[in-house]
């Protein structure tokens, strides 16, 4: 499996609004979620569901809930109200049983910890080691396997830090398919990573995608919205829009998100001179 060096794809293989999978039990149902720190409000009532195999996008300005739409969903965050199923199962239970994987965003991460690339991988076995937290066969051949999936495997060695951004977000994709994760969560994964890299993170995505997994992306990067994603979710503490993402990026929905004309973020023009996405510009 290639994925490195691969031509940027054109457009996310087109499934429509409702596509072919559209009938399936949803791989993630969030229903009615509130979360509130004391005072602050971060989701009011988010409502969604996805259907297994297809990459959704979520678009929103900082501070409008994505992170905390992730920690919601792995089950670090006590929802208000409201609830997420997980492959119909509760957050506890997808989580101990591995089915939802998470790619951090850099910044949450540690990267002078003393682990290998290895490491960092087989913490996705660590839920099904036995007692004796001893990687067997089975474990290495799944981390093994993992790390070919995501071209690291000639990298397994070195400390995690002294990878490249975009080898840093692989390697946490490859933890997440280590441990079996069906839907995978990931955090602003092109933050920092040049083009090509971007290319071959979204080739890669596209690909497990099509093995029927489920992928629900924050990205800044509204001009690759479409290159990556099915379909996109436009938050602001709720869910204003789940659409396509030709659809969410109609100026009028982006400016209903960031609260600022926002027109230029149109495929075509978006690639502005000083490369920041007209989102981040809006920050
Ligand atoms: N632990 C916390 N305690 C109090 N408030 C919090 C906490 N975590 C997040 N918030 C607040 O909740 C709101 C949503 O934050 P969240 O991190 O989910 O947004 P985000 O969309 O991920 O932002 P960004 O794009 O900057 O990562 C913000 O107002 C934030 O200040």
């Amino acid at each position: 499996m290639t994925t490195t060096g691969r031509a940027r794809p054109t457009t996310a293989p087109r499934r429509g609004p409702a596509g072919p999978t559209a009938s399936a039990a949803p791989a993630l149902e969030v229903t009615d979620l509130t979360v509130r720190y004391g005072a602050v409000t971060a989701l009011d009532g988010v409502t969604f569901a996805l259907a297994p195999g297809r990459v959704t996008g979520l678009v929103g300005m900082n501070g409008s809930g994505k992170s905390t739409l992730f920690k919601s969903v792995m089950g670090l965050v006590r929802p208000t109200a409201g609830q997420v199923r997980v492959l119909g199962q509760s957050t506890e239970l997808a989580r101990r049983r591995g089915v939802v994987g998470y790619v951090p965003q850099q910044e949450d991460v540690d990267w002078s910890f003393p682990l290998s690339v290895r490491d960092v991988v087989m913490m996705g076995r660590y839920g099904r080691l036995g007692l004796t937290r001893r990687p067997r066969r089975a474990d290495h051949d799944a981390v093994d396997a993992a790390l070919e999936r995501v071209e690291l495997g000639h990298l397994d060695d070195r400390q995690i830090g002294a990878l490249s951004g975009g080898q840093r977000k692989r390697a946490f994709v490859a933890r997440g398919l280590a441990q079996g994760a069906q839907v995978l969560l990931l955090d602003e994964p092109f933050a920092g990573v040049d083009k090509r890299t971007e290319a071959t993170i979204t080739t890669l995505l596209r690909e497990l995608a099509g093995d029927g997994r489920t992928m629900l992306v924050s990205t800044h990067d509204l001009a690759s919205l479409d290159v990556l994603c099915d379909d996109a979710l436009l938050i602001q503490r709720r869910i204003l829009l789940h659409a396509p993402p030709a659809e969410v990026l109609r100026p009028e929905n982006l400016a209903r998100a960031f609260g600022v004309d926002v027109s230029d973020a149109r495929p075509a023009t978006v690639s502005a001179p000083s490369g920041a996405s007209p989102a981040e510009v809006a920050r």
